[in-house]
This record gives structure tokens, C-alpha cells and sequence, in this order.
């Protein structure tokens, strides 16, 4: 991920005593930071990805701390200095109270980024909308809720994976740590690794991948980030297939809405319309295409672009 940052502070230090100042929120921002190249042109070869695929490292094994209570059993026997068990709670803090701690501290983290789409989201929305996206489809482990809300603060802001170990307990930490990009690859190595590594994570990151990716991709239909045309946008789409199709088996239910956005996006450039996945999606029929011109005719002031029905 590459999120703006409006004013990147050095937030490394420790809960609670991480930068509360947001006032930079409505400063303007400059321009996207990465460029990357068209990947439809770039994305690996088959024989490239056999290639890698013989050197992948042996399988990660998830074996998780015992499940958590709703009364907060986690405290005491970990032995943290923090006051929060291994488990990183706290006695007494319920579910919800740790995930409106989590949702604190990962807005704090994200809070001067911005995404790259035209109105500038504040980032945070994207955490919060890739838990959601797990909940609304029957994940009810709140360390999986937990690791999507935090996931994108190791690679992005200065969080470690530490940090998250002792505030959020060592499952949590666990989870984000698979969700982690190596910053110092290249985007394009990058997605390489992404595809290299997905079939050797846990189950409880190939959940956070899959939400993850169908928030990136949801966007990049309804409002692509600037600069991108069709072709980033259908590399983009025909990579993603090719992870999520292998963290499928993780989470059924998203993975069946993944499959239909694979089917039935596409995205608007100058009066036309383009499938986002052009190998798994057929152009609009003119009946199609009467329908959502009629309909793009009388949207009215402040109405999504996209009607939700045809599309998805
Ligand atoms: N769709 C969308 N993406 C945005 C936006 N703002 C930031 N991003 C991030 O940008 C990445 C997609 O852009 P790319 O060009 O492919 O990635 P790169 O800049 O990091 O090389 C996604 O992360 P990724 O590293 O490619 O994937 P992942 O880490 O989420 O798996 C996504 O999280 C936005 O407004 N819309």
C-alpha cells in the first residue's frame, strides 16, 4: 500500500502517548507519491511465477493463543510490562472495548494519510471498511477484526510489529505481520511477493487479504485513484484475482463477492465502458449500456456514479 502522507511524524512511541495532534487533517496535500508502472505490461510472466514458486519458504503455521473471552480473560499471566496480558487486554475490557481501542490507535497512526482517490478519503476508512467488510460476511474472531483494522500500520506508518504484540497480544501481531509488505521491495517485486507468499498464510491473514483487496478493488470501480486508466486498473484487477483466488478458500462468502465484482465491474473513462477483469468479464451488452446510460441520465446532484445493482 502507498497511502498520501499529508505530515508523516515519527509515531513510534508506545500507546497511549502516540501523536494526538490532527490538526493537519484539512491541510491540502500534494500529489500521489508513487507512480508505478502499467502492470498489465509489467505483471510477471507464467514462467516467472513457476520459477518462484519453487523457492516458497515452507508453510506458516497459525497457532493461536486461546480464544478470547467476553469478560477479558486475557489479562494477567502474559507477563507484559503494559498492564495488558498476553492477549492484550486488559481484565475487564470486553470485545468491544478492544476494538474501539484498536480503531483508536490505527486512527491515530493513519491520521495524515490520505488515499489516492479524487476526493482524498481520509485512510482510516480503509481499515475500518476491510473489517467491516470481514464482520458483514460472519467473521466473528476479533483478533481477525482486530489484525484488519491494524493492518496496514505496520507497513505504513511508524508501528512495529512489537508494538502491536503488547497492545493487542501476539495473534494480532501475528496476523498483521503476514499482511506486511517488505517496504524496501519495489511495488512491482512487491506484487510479486504478494502472489509468491499468499498460499502459505494463515487462514487468518488470507481473510484480511481477501477483505482487503475487495475494498481496494470496490474503490479503484467506484473512484480509481487519480492518475490510473483502464490498463492500470485491469492489471490491477487481473492480479488481485490471482491472490484472492488463492486466499478463496479462507472465507467462502467474500470470496463468492469477489468473484462477483470479477464478473460484473467495470469502469466508466470518457463515455465508455471497460470490464475491469477483461478475462472474466464480457463487455456490456447495448442493453446493459441503455440501462446505465439511463440511469447515469437522471442521476441527480450527490448520486453515486455507479448503480449498485448492475454492478455488483
Ligand atoms: N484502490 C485504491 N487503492 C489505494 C488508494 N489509496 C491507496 N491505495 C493503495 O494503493 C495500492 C494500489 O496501488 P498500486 O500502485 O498497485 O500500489 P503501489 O502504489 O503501492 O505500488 C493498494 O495497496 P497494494 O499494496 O497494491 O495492495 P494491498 O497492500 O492492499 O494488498 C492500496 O491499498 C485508493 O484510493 N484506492
Amino acid at each position: 500500500m502507498s497511502p498520501i502522507k499529508l505530515n508523516p511524524s515519527s509515531s513510534s512511541s508506545s500507546f497511549p502517548s502516540y501523536n494526538t495532534n490532527n490538526n493537519h487533517l484539512a491541510q491540502p496535500h500534494p500529489s500521489p507519491l508513487r507512480h508505478t508502472n502499467n502492470l498489465l505490461l509489467n505483471s510477471p510472466t507464467p514462467s516467472e511465477m513457476m520459477e518462484l514458486s519453487v523457492s516458497t519458504p515452507p508453510p506458516k503455521t497459525f497457532t493461536p493463543s486461546p480464544p478470547m473471552s467476553r469478560e477479558g480473560s486475557g489479562g494477567g499471566g502474559g507477563g507484559a510490562s503494559n498492564g495488558f496480558g498476553s492477549l492484550g487486554r486488559s481484565t475487564g475490557e470486553g470485545e468491544l472495548g478492544v476494538l474501539l481501542r484498536t480503531l483508536d490507535f490505527a486512527a491515530r497512526k493513519h491520521s495524515c494519510q490520505r488515499r489516492k482517490d479524487v476526493d482524498q478519503t481520509p485512510y482510516i476508512n480503509h481499515p475500518i471498511a476491510v473489517a467491516n467488510f470481514l464482520s458483514s460476511t460472519g467473521v466473528t474472531d476479533v483478533r481477525v477484526l482486530q489484525a484488519a483494522i491494524l493492518h496496514d500500520t505496520v507497513e505504513d506508518t511508524h508501528t512495529t510489529v512489537e508494538e502491536i504484540a503488547q497492545l493487542f497480544g501476539t495473534d494480532v501481531a501475528r496476523i498483521v505481520e503476514e499482511c506486511t509488505d517488505n517496504t524496501e521491495l519495489s511495488g512491482q517485486q512487491r506484487k510479486i511477493e504478494q502472489l509468491r507468499t499468499a498460499p502459505y498464510k494463515s487462514k487468518e491473514a488470507q481473510q484480511v487479504k481477501l477483505a482487503d483487496k475487495m475494498h481496494n478493488l470496490e474503490s479503484i470501480r467506484r473512484s480509481p485513484p487519480v492518475g490510473w486508466g483502464v490498463k492500470r486498473i485491469q492489471a490491477y484487477f487481473i492480479w488481485a484475482k490471482q491472490v484472492t483466488d488463492v486466499c478463496g478458500p479462507a472465507h467462502p462468502p467474500l470470496a463468492r463477492q469477489l468473484q462477483n465484482l470479477y464478473e460484473t465491474a467495470y469502469t466508466r473513462v470518457n463515455g465508455v465502458y471497460y470490464p475491469c477483469h477483461p478475462e472474466v468479464c464480457g463487455p456490456l451488452t447495448e442493453e446493459e449500456q441503455e440501462l446505465v446510460d439511463s440511469r447515469l441520465r437522471s442521476l441527480k446532484e450527490g448520486d453515486q456514479m455507479c448503480p449498485e445493482p448492475l454492478f455488483f
